[in-house]
């Protein structure tokens, strides 16, 4: 960038792992809206705390009601979104935390580039693998129904593309899968990855 020169600060991300006795990184949950994501994001982030890790979560439907407010869900404004997400995840992972970040993040070459900005070696994919007729009977907030109907545009399933990870580092399949199981089969392999 023109004209801007980072300044070197003297405590750094070593430093503060150090002083954690953890490493940190983020695990990035993606997956269709009603998959579960944030239901499994915040077992892991439960379980995690509980061992005294430093976490911190961040959750599409938070982010979106305050510092990206200003984004809707066109393709660009989703790559925005999650640009930004990855800069904030940076941010907090530099600061000794892991991050437990929710996300459709729906395009492959999107969550390419979060990986990208957050560094290959400090991102940990799961992919919560819900069928597109589970999380429409799911039906939380029903946002399923209504973009059925046209009141919504450009919705994840719908009129608006998912792209299933190829190689993620997990994968939970959320109809034939027990969740506790699965929160403690992903906590039990992230310990060899806190470890400084
Ligand atoms: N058009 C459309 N498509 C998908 N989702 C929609 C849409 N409009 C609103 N919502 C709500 O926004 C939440 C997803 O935001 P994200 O920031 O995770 O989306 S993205 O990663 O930028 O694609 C998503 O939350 P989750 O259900 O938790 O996934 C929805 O509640
Ligand atoms: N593993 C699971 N098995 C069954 N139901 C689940 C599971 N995970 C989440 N749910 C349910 O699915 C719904 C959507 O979960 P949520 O975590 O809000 O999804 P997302 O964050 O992906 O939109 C909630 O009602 C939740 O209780």
């Amino acid at each position: 960038m023109k004209n801007i020169i980072q300044h070197s600060f003297n405590i750094n991300k070593a430093d503060r792992n150090k002083m954690n006795d953890h490493l940190s990184f983020v695990i990035w949950f993606t997956g269709l809206s009603g998959s579960g994501k944030s239901t499994l994001a915040n077992l892991v982030e439960k379980e995690l705390f509980n061992q005294n890790i430093r976490t911190f979560a961040l959750d599409g439907d938070n982010i979106r009601s305050g510092i990206n407010k200003d984004l809707q869900f066109t393709p660009e404004e989703r790559e925005e979104n999650l640009r930004r997400v990855a800069e904030i995840s940076k941010l907090f992972i530099n600061s000794g935390n892991v991050v437990i970040a929710s996300f459709i993040s729906p395009l492959r070459k999107d969550r390419e580039y979060v990986k990208k900005i957050i560094g290959e070696e400090n991102f940990i994919e799961v992919f919560v693998n819900t069928s597109l007729q589970e999380c429409e009977r799911r039906d939380v907030k029903g946002l399923y129904d209504k973009a059925r109907k046209g009141e919504i545009k450009n919705f994840t399933g719908i009129d608006a593309p998912y792209e299933a990870p190829e190689a993620p580092d997990f994968e939970v399949k959320t109809e034939l899968e027990d969740l506790e199981k699965a929160v403690k089969r992903i906590v039990g392999q992230l310990q060899k990855k806190l470890e400084i």
